[in-house]
């Protein structure tokens, strides 16, 4: 549910100096990015940097204490989901009293551009039984049915906050590849937080970096790492550099 519109309307995430403020401080401070479409976004930065408050805003969980973010053009309401972005968050939430199939039957229920269909093809590609309980479920298990809930909505944009934790690393692979043809063959953004550098190698074409609140790094990987340095090596430089800035101050 969404409510101010914006002019561009294809624009997955438009935040221009955007804020989030604590009481212990801000989370989030003027931060201004964007991202585009049709891209896999890695979000990353240290603990604390403010990438789950990123996506509180940009889901509309949390409302901004300063500027203003546009989630294909329009505004957060803080009512609900925009109708276009699914959010899988850590702690993954499901109802773990019900079945596999009554979770996905939910989703049909919930969602006007369910496609059931693919959200069955990706219970039965991970190997997950349609007739278990949720709550029986192994973690691994359980967060590939949270994924199938999310992409069997069909978003054009999918936020998924550290969602690779738990899975083994056969699956972790079979998640990514999953997630980067989405994004290539349907034209979905996938925006990724994670603290494992290594899994974003060759998965992302999209960076943004946060510190302290704040962008430190953002836009196309190819672009920012002209050299060819790889993702992660080009993260773990900022990272230091800006760390030992602190150091020095
Ligand atoms: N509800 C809250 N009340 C007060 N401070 C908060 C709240 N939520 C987050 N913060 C603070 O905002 C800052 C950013 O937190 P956030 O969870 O966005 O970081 P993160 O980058 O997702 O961290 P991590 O990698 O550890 O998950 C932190 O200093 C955190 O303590």
């Amino acid at each position: 549910m969404t409510t101010r519109r914006h002019p561009d309307r294809a624009l997955p995430v438009l935040a221009e100096g955007v804020g989030k403020r604590y009481r212990r401080g801000w989370a989030l401070e003027e931060t201004s990015l964007v991202i585009p479409e049709n891209r896999v976004v890695a979000l990353v930065g240290p603990n604390g940097a403010g990438k789950s408050t990123l996506m509180g805003l940009v889901t509309g969980m949390l409302r901004p204490s300063a500027g203003s973010i546009a989630v294909f053009g329009d505004e957060p309401s803080g009512k609900g989901l925009h109708p276009a972005v699914s959010y899988l968050a850590q702690q993954k939430p499901l109802y773990r009293q019900l079945t596999v199939a009554e979770t996905l039957t939910f989703g049909a229920r919930t969602n006007p551009t369910w496609d059931q269909g693919y959200a069955s093809h990706l219970v039965e590609q991970a190997g997950v039984p349609m007739n278990a309980k949720v709550g029986t479920l192994s973690g691994g298990q359980r967060t590939r049915v949270a994924l199938a809930l999310a992409l069997g909505k069909r978003p054009r944009l999918l936020l998924l906050d550290e969602p690779l934790a738990d899975l083994d690393p056969l699956a972790r692979e079979a998640v990514l590849r999953v997630l980067m043809s989405e994004a290539r063959m349907q034209g979905m953004t996938v925006v990724l937080s994670s603290h494992v550098l290594a899994e974003l190698e060759g998965v992302c074409d999209h960076l943004v970096l946060l510190h302290r609140g704040r962008v430190l790094l953002a836009g196309d990987v190819n672009r920012l790492s002209g050299d060819g340095t790889p993702l992660g090596e080009l993260v773990l430089r900022h990272m230091r550099a800006a760390a030992a800035q602190e150091v020095a101050a």
